[in-house]
């Protein structure tokens, strides 16, 4: 029995009449499974862009953190989010403010500096791979504190070349404050390929990706007192020799200043180089001597005070961390412009070094005593001589270059800094070490 449809379609006896409408009917269908047709190829279409796009967001990622797998700990950047989250940081408050990229953003100088400069209305976008080289949950806490006034630290290392360059397509950088580095003078006996991965590879990374930017930015970068190495007169001036190095990361420091100067010669990078002198207080390294005494002290284990050849005590220019920071932001102030572009050099480029020191040398054990007094403990104390490690005896800066050409005057002496950190020291771990207590600079 046949349905009304195939009679329609089919007549038994075939007719004009029924044929037309035969014809009339299939026009019409094909006009309808044409337009599902088309309809069914836009929505093929739409389907096919949507995944597209999901699969390029998920390739950036991924890309990223194999590019930057040198980090220890995994890094995260791309998308449209983060863009966004990079160009609010990045801006300014102030008119003709500054647009500063500061590596280890999450570390001690680092930290302070990126508040200095946002308290003050520039932009700052941080930079940090959050090693575990001392505790990440101090650097994670120095983050939060970033974060609370709106400064957003991109996790990635220095030499993800492609993440740097996707920050200066982002963000045209006026200054490029460079901090990030392997510090530490003992440990490079330990881990000496740490001090070439971030302070030879991981500089020169970041100086392609600053020749190439454009604008090109100023770079005003972290070198250290420990270069004068085994230089014995005193006080250490900019002039004196530098081609003895104790210690390896005194050797790749100096490097670095070697490094800079040639991108400062063939493409025209404004460069002005800080020999940083043993800088202390809040929010510090774990790693260094008045910080882990401390811990020490509280917990009443023996520290162990190194002491030079013929019973003479080691001593340090300790510098205070609110000084280096001026020392720091007058460097950035006083930096002229980077004069090359598209990779070109189109005149000569300032290059500048300057000691950034407190110019009054303290001794190890005059250190230990004024901790033991500002926490009210006696310390346990083995007093050895000190091991070849790449310590040197003594550093002592002259700064009359930095206070001429910077007008920078250190103001905090040993004993008013050590206080100030005993006091961050105490409301942050609390007596117990058990962890933070409080997050407040
Ligand atoms: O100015 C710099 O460029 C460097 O400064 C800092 O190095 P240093 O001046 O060596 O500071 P730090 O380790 O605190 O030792 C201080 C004193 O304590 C003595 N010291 C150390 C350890 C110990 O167990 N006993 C001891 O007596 C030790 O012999 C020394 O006399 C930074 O860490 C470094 O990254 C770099 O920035």
């Amino acid at each position: 029995m046949r349905t009304l449809m195939e009679e329609e379609l089919f007549p038994s006896t075939p007719g004009k009449v029924k044929i037309e409408r035969a014809h009339q009917m299939n026009r019409q269908l094909n006009r309808c499974f044409a337009s599902t047709s088309i309809m069914f190829l836009w929505a093929l279409f739409l389907i096919a862009l949507t995944a597209s796009y999901l699969s390029f967001q998920s390739f950036v990622s991924t890309s990223s953190r194999l590019f930057s797998s040198s980090s220890s700990s995994a890094s995260s950047w791309g998308g449209l989010q983060w863009e966004r989250q990079v160009r609010a940081s990045a801006s300014h408050r102030r008119s003709s403010g500054f647009t500063v990229l500061v590596t280890g953003a999450a570390g001690f100088v680092g930290s302070h500096c990126s508040l200095a400069l946002h308290k003050r209305g520039d932009g700052v976008v941080g930079l940090d791979n959050f090693n575990s080289y001392y505790d990440p949950s101090l650097k994670k806490a120095r983050q939060s504190l970033l974060s609370s006034h709106s400064i957003f630290i991109v996790n990635g290392d220095l030499n993800d070349a492609r993440l740097l360059s996707k920050l200066f397509d982002v963000v045209p950088f006026t200054h490029v404050l460079h901090l990030a580095a392997q510090a530490g003078v003992r440990y490079a006996i330990e881990n000496p390929s740490s001090y070439v991965h971030s302070n030879i590879a991981g500089l020169v990374t970041l100086l392609e990706a600053a020749r190439s930017a454009d604008p090109q930015p100023a770079v005003v970068w972290a070198s250290s007192s420990s270069v004068y190495g085994l230089n014995d007169k005193v006080p250490f001036s900019e002039s004196h020799r530098t081609d003895r190095p104790a210690s390896l990361y005194a050797a790749t420091k100096k490097a670095g200043e070697e490094i800079t100067h040639t991108y400062n010669h063939i493409y025209g990078l404004s460069i002005t180089g800080l020999r940083f002198f043993t800088v202390y207080g809040p929010w510090g390294r774990p790693d260094m001597a008045y910080f882990f005494f401390t811990k020490a002290i509280l917990a009443g284990k023996p520290i162990t005070i190194f002491r030079g050849r013929d019973r003479v005590d080691l001593a340090r220019d300790f510098t205070y961390i609110d000084d280096i920071v001026r020392g720091c932001l007058a460097s950035l102030d006083t930096a002229g412009k980077s004069t090359g572009s598209g990779g070109k050099k189109r005149g000569p480029a300032q290059y500048r070094i300057f000691n950034l020191g407190n110019t009054a040398p303290v001794t190890v054990p005059t250190l230990v005593s004024i901790l033991e007094r500002h926490l009210k403990v006696k310390a346990k104390k083995n007093v050895i001589e000190m091991p070849a490690n790449g310590d040197v005896p003594f550093t002592h800066a002259n700064i009359t270059l930095a206070m001429a050409e910077l007008g920078y005057k250190p103001t905090t002496n040993l004993e008013i800094g050590l206080k100030k950190f005993v006091k961050w020291y105490l409301s942050y771990y609390g007596f117990t070490q058990t962890g933070p207590t409080s997050t407040n600079l």
